[in-house]
C-alpha cells in the first residue's frame, strides 16, 4: 500500500473505460473513438446517447426506434410536475431544483429498486427515462417561476430541439436547434471529471441509478465544474456593466486572487477541443446578430489569460456566450450541462456495474493521536 499522497486524486488511474478519452498535451477528445469534432459535425445528441450506451453508432432503423423510445418518456407524471411547481413557487436554485427532481423520479419509475440494481436492461431503461425527462423538467421550472404554465413535449421535435420549444414555447429555427444540438454532444462525456466519478463512487457501494445521478448533479453544480458556465456569463455581463475593458477587468481580478471561470483544467494542458467549436459557434451567432460584442470580450480575455497566465479555455468558457446569444438564461447553463451529462453518467454507471468494485481511497491521518477522554466538565 502507498502511501504517496495524490491530492484531488490528480492522475491517479482508478478504472479502465471505453467511452471517452482525453490526449490532455493535445487537445483531443474521443467518445468510443470518435473524434468529438466528427460527432460534433456529424451526429445528432440522441446519435451520441446511443453511441455511449450501446457500444456503437446507431443504423438508421436503430436510431428510429430510440429516438421513439426517448420520445415516449419525455411526460412527467403529474406528481413530478407538483414538485417542479412547487420549487419554482419557492424560487429554488435551478441546480437544487433539477437535483430534488431527478431524485424523486424513481418514485414513479417501475424499474427503480435497490434490490437488483445492476440489471443492465432495467438501467438503459432508466437511463432513458432520466435524460428525457430532464428537459421537460427543466423547461417547465423556468417557465413556472416566470409565471408562465409548461408546454408539453412534442413528439416530432428531436432532443434539443424539443427542449427549446418547451422553453421558450416555440419552435426553434434550424440554426438555434442545431448549435443546441451540437453543444449537447460536445457535453455528453469526458472521461473521469468530477460529477462522474461521483456518479461512479455511488453506483460502486451498489447504490442505485437514480441516486447515482443525483449525486452527479450535485457534483456538476459547483463553480470549479459545471458551475463555471453561468459563472463565465456573469462575469461578461459585470464586465460591459463597468467601466473596465475586458483587459483590466481580468488583470484587476486577478490580482485581487480570483480565480476566471472558464480557464484552467486538470487534464487539458491545451485549449478544450469543444471550447474552439464552442468560440466557432459563438462567432457564427454574433455575427448573425449583428453583434460581436460577448464574443469579442470573450477572445480579449482568452488572449490576455492565455499570455499572462498560460491557461486556455475550458468548455464553459465558450458556452456562455453561445448560450446567452441563443437567449436561455444563465442560471440554466449549468443545468443543461446536466441535462447532455446525464449520458456520460449513465454510461459510466454501466460500466461500474458491469465491473464493480466498491470505490474507496484513504487518508493519511494528521490528527491528534494517543488523547485521554476528558470528562464533560473538564473541557
Ligand atoms: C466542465 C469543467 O468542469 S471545466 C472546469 C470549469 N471550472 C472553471 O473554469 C473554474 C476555473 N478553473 C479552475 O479553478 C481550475 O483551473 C480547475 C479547478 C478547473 C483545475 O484546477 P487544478 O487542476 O486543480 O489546477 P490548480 O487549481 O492546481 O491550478 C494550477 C495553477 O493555475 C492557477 N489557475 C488555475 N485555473 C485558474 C483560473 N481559472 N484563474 C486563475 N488562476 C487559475 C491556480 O491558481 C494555480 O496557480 P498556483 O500554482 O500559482 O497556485
Ligand atoms: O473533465 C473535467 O475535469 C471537467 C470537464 O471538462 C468536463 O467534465 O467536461
Amino acid at each position: 500500500m502507498s502511501d504517496d499522497l495524490k491530492r484531488g486524486l490528480e492522475g491517479v488511474l482508478v478504472a479502465e473505460s471505453e467511452l471517452s478519452h482525453i490526449d490532455g498535451d493535445a487537445g483531443k477528445l474521443v467518445y468510443r473513438g470518435y473524434t468529438i469534432e466528427d460527432l460534433a459535425r456529424n451526429a445528432s445528441y440522441e446519435e451520441v446517447v446511443y453511441l455511449l450506451w450501446h457500444g456503437e453508432l446507431p443504423s438508421r432503423s436503430e436510431l428510429e426506434t430510440f429516438e421513439e423510445q426517448m420520445t415516449a418518456e419525455r411526460t412527467l407524471d403529474e406528481d413530478v410536475l407538483d414538485q417542479v411547481r412547487t420549487l419554482a413557487d419557492a424560487d429554488e436554485v435551478p441546480m437544487a431544483a433539477l437535483r430534488s427532481v431527478v431524485s424523486s423520479l424513481s418514485a414513479h419509475d417501475d424499474d427503480a429498486t435497490f434490490e437488483d440494481v445492476a440489471d443492465e436492461e432495467a438501467n438503459v431503461r432508466k437511463a432513458r427515462r432520466i435524460t428525457s425527462k430532464i428537459p421537460t423538467a427543466l423547461a417547465a421550472f423556468n417557465r413556472l417561476r416566470n409565471g408562465e404554465e409548461p408546454v408539453e413535449p412534442r413528439e416530432d421535435l428531436g432532443h434539443a430541439a424539443n427542449f427549446l420549444y418547451m422553453l421558450n414555447d416555440e419552435e426553434p429555427d434550424e440554426v438555434l436547434a442545431e448549435t443546441f444540438d451540437m453543444a449537447l454532444v460536445l457535453h455528453a462525456d469526458h472521461g473521469l471529471n468530477a460529477s462522474t466519478f461521483s456518479a461512479m463512487v455511488t453506483a460502486s457501494t451498489l447504490s442505485d441509478m437514480h441516486s447515482a445521478v443525483t449525486s452527479a448533479i450535485g457534483t456538476l453544480a459547483g463553480s470549479l465544474h459545471g458551475g463555471a458556465n453561468a459563472n463565465v456569463m456573469k462575469m461578461l455581463k459585470e464586465i460591459d456593466e463597468s467601466d473596465k475593458n475586458p483587459t483590466k477587468w481580468v488583470t484587476d481580478a486577478l490580482e485581487e486572487g480570483r480565480r476566471v471561470p472558464g480557464f484552467g483544467h486538470r487534464v487539458y494542458n491545451v485549449k478544450d477541443p469543444r471550447a474552439k467549436i464552442l468560440g466557432e459557434k459563438s462567432e457564427e451567432l454574433g455575427e448573425a446578430a449583428g453583434d460581436m460584442k460577448w464574443y469579442d470580450y470573450s477572445v480579449a480575455i482568452e488572449e490576455y489569460i492565455t499570455e499572462e497566465k498560460g491557461l486556455a479555455p475550458n468548455v464553459d468558457f465558450y458556452s456562455a456566450s453561445t448560450y446567452y446569444q441563443m437567449g436561455i438564461p444563465v442560471d440554466i447553463y449549468t443545468p443543461i450541462f446536466a441535462m447532455s451529462r446525464v449520458a456520460g453518467w449513465t454510461a459510466h454507471v454501466l460500466e461500474q456495474y458491469e465491473d464493480n468494485r466498491l470505490i474507496r481511497p484513504r487518508a493519511r491521518y494528521v490528527g491528534p493521536t494517543d488523547q485521554t477522554f476528558p470528562d464533560i466538565d473538564e473541557r
